[in-house]
């Protein structure tokens, strides 16, 4: 891939709002934990070696990254710095001093308490249908077999808004929809200047990445975990990379259950208050020539405290092209991932269950071995 990741172009072939995956029924969580909080149902067991516990190193926490998030939109070349190393290192770094309000964000995960806090039968008014991904229920369930995940979810494609399907956006609490809209247009903007602050590092003009993504869709999933009463035996979320360019986490302050994969082990993202956490997806992966690699992480649950995670995924739009960039590839790195059109990436991921970053084979070149 060239350089010139292309002009912004909005497509008129495109107006259609795009559909994700299917996913098949699951029980609500919520509603499990409600009539029975002591049982947990056997589909939601798992053996002690998906748990790996023994993996668990919670003394690294203290060394995830923190950017500075202001110094960094102003291209300081500290921070840009420290950026690429959070990068290579870690995949997974926390962003303060990033400009949205402490109110905003507190608003919003008050007024999705108050959803989550609904009957079901008011939740289900805005329940996925069984041929795709937006509204209230779950992902990446593919067989009955499955193990499921200890967690409902809310998901929402937000930008761009003509590609919004309104029947998934919940009307009460009656300030949710415009809280969102809020809270998303906040992370539009640190998003995309993150995605500057990264075109630079990878060496290229500022606007470059942006510029490949054709238009940049971001969607909201709100995971909501029940407290459950042996949390050792199951997993919130499984393992997983995300397909993303980048995904930006609100995480509760007072509530660990976000762990990242460091050096083979399980490290805990302890909430900094009010900052947000960010991650690489595969399409950093993939256009840098694996140089920043996306990092699986995994949310566990606790017994006492319900945990609620808002992330935003930004990604390139469905005719968007990827491929390693040119300058990424040299006789010490060749090339390690095939042209792949991100639409086609993406649904090869979502029609999976989550398998750590096994989605990722779909784009890598067999003879490199990796
Ligand atoms: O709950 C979390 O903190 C992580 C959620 C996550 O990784 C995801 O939704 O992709
Ligand atoms: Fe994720």
């Amino acid at each position: 891939m060239s350089l010139n990741g292309g002009d912004v172009v909005v497509s008129t072939q495109m107006e259609e709002a795009p559909t994700f995956a299917p996913c098949l029924p699951v029980p609500n969580i919520q509603e499990t934990v409600r009539k029975n909080p002591l049982k947990v149902p056997e589909r939601y067991v798992r053996s002690e070696e998906e748990i790996e516990k023994v993996l668990y190193m919670p003394h690294f926490s203290s060394q995830v990254p923190v950017i500075d998030f202001g110094l960094l939109s102003h291209g300081n070349k500290n921070e840009l710095l420290k950026l690429d190393i959070a990068c290579k290192e870690w995949g997974f770094f926390q962003i303060v001093n990033h400009g949205m309000e402490i109110d905003l964000m507190q608003r919003l995960k008050d007024v999705v308490a108050e959803f989550f806090d609904l009957s079901i039968e008011e939740k289900d008014k805005y329940a996925m249908p069984p041929d795709d991904i937006q509204g209230y229920g779950h992902t990446s369930v593919v067989s009955e077999k499955q193990i499921l995940d200890w967690c409902d979810q809310l998901i929402l494609l937000v930008y761009p808004t003509r590609f919004r399907k309104p029947q998934f956006w919940p009307e009460t609490p009656e300030k949710l929809k415009d809280t969102i809209e809020a809270y998303s247009s906040e992370i539009k903007r640190v998003g995309e200047e993150l995605i500057n602050s990264l075109s630079l590092i990878f060496g290229l003009e500022e606007h470059v990445l942006l510029g490949l993504h054709k238009e940049v869709l971001q969607g909201l999933r709100v995971n909501y975990y029940p407290p459950c009463n042996t949390p050792e035996q199951v997993i919130g979320l499984t393992l997983h990379s995300d397909a993303s360019t980048v995904t930006i986490v609100m995480q509760d302050d007072d509530v660990t259950g976000l762990e990242v994969r460091y050096k083979g082990n399980w490290v805990p993202i302890n909430p900094i208050p009010n900052a947000l956490v960010v991650n690489l997806g595969d399409v950093i992966e993939v256009l840098s020539n694996g140089k920043y690699k996306s990092v699986e992480h995994r949310a566990m649950t606790n017994k006492n405290k319900r945990r609620t995670s808002f992330v935003s995924f930004l990604f390139p739009r469905d005719d968007a092209e990827l491929g390693p960039f040119d300058h990424m590839i040299d006789d010490q790195n060749p090339k390690m991932y095939k042209e792949i059109t991100y639409g086609e990436y993406l649904r090869h991921t979502l029609n999976r269950k989550l398998e750590g970053k096994t989605q990722t084979d779909a784009t890598k070149i067999k003879e490199c071995g990796i």
